[in-house]
């Protein structure tokens, strides 16, 4: 288990209830995606993820440490986090130096620096801009940069606030690859979305948050499956499961794979 969040409850100063009552359990190695309304909690959970937020009453565990007890740049090393607005985290004056910035922090050594900041640079595509200014690219440039050197850090967590919006389709095909790699090399990754398309394909697991606590928690297909309450058309359905309506197929499906193997069995059974 990498995170373990027991009860956690988060009262801003105001007296708002962000939070009001989460329990929650991430195994090493699976891909979440933490869903629910605007106002539900999603953001106030992330923050305490890495710290930047403190528990009113209940506890957060990273890698089986109070993470109220570790110092941010303590948790730095086991969470990464790429923030919904790019220009939160960017500050540097050139891309390679916002990426490397990370490694630096942490202590790595010199080689160690380079090879993720490179390896971070290539697989964002922005091997051709690594001497430009971050602020000179496009929203979406920028997003990459965020998530570049979150990767830089080559931590075990990685937790992404709306990672494809304002992305186009050609960043998010490059963003759900890179996913899949980061998944391979047995990391965990969380994320913050409305994007039913992105959770379809991406992840295993989704936690509905709603006014502050877990609303459903189970296996991506459950929830697209309309196995939630509320039913997944609170949310837009995936394309692939419009289309398959469109064509008439009783049951649905929810990923670009489900719907080839239904196409195949149609063709068999149409022979
Ligand atoms: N700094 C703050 N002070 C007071 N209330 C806040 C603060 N930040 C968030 N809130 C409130 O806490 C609740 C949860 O907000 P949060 O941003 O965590 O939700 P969210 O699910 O991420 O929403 P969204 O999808 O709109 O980003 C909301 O009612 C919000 O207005």
């Amino acid at each position: 288990m990498v995170l373990h969040i027991d009860s956690l409850v988060h009262r801003y100063p105001n007296g708002m209830t962000a939070l009001a009552g989460v329990s929650l359990t991430v195994k090493a190695g699976e891909r979440v995606a933490v869903v629910g309304p605007n106002g539900a909690g999603k953001s106030t959970l992330a923050r305490h993820l890495i710290g930047i937020a403190r528990p009113t009453s209940g506890r957060v565990e990273v890698n089986g440490r109070d993470a109220a007890g570790l110092g941010i740049a303590d948790l730095a090393r086991s969470v990464g986090f790429v923030f919904q607005n790019p220009d939160a985290q960017l500050h540097a004056a050139t891309v390679a130096k916002e990426v490397g910035f990370g490694p630096r922090n942490l202590g790595f050594p010199a080689d160690r620096r380079t090879a993720l900041t490179e390896w971070a640079l290539r697989v964002t595509g922005l091997t051709g801009e690594a001497d430009s200014h971050p602020r000179h690219l496009s929203f979406g440039g920028r997003k990459r940069v965020a998530l570049a050197s979150v990767l830089a850090m080559d931590t075990p967590i990685i937790v992404l606030d709306e990672p494809t919006t304002g992305q186009d389709h050609r960043s998010v095909t490059l963003l759900e690859e890179l996913l899949r790699g980061l998944h391979s090399q047995g990391k965990t990754i969380i994320a913050i979305t409305h994007d039913t398309d992105f959770c379809a394909e991406n992840f295993d697991r989704v936690v509905v948050l709603a006014e502050g606590r877990v609303q459903w928690d189970g296996p991506v297909e459950h929830w697209l499956e309309g196995a939630v309450d509320p039913p997944v058309s609170a949310f837009e359905q995936p394309q692939i499961t419009r289309l398959g309506q469109r064509l008439g197929w009783p049951t649905p499906v929810v990923t670009v794979d489900g719907f080839l193997d239904r196409l195949t069995d149609h063709a068999s059974s149409a022979d």
